[in-house]
């Protein structure tokens, strides 16, 4: 079920900086020093995604890793976006 725009906004406060909402998607986009830690970043997300059986679109380039994060199911942002963008902060 996907979220009612005053949760969002609200959800959205409780994220870390830098998390920005577009539309349909919640969106980071991390900078680094180089590919290398671009990369592992997205790799350490991996066992977040599996564990939690939701899986964020990823963009990643030199020195840079975008996340993208909605539920393709539903066609939106609900608590499963906002579940895997609290486990990515704890990451940052
Ligand atoms: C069958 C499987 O659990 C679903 O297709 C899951 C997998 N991961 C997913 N990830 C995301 N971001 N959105 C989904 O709707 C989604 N669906």
């Amino acid at each position: 079920m996907t979220l009612e725009e005053g949760a969002i906004n609200s959800k959205l406060q409780e994220l870390g900086t830098g998390w920005q909402r577009q539309g349909k998607h919640l969106i980071l986009r991390e900078t680094f020093g180089n590919f290398v830690d671009a990369m592992a970043f997205a790799q350490a997300i991996t066992p977040l995604a599996e564990d939690q059986g939701h899986h964020p679109d990823l963009e990643i380039g030199w020195g840079r890793c975008t996340v993208l994060l909605t539920t393709h199911d539903d066609g939106g942002l609900t608590e499963k976006d906002f579940t895997l963008a609290k486990a990515i902060d704890r990451i940052r």
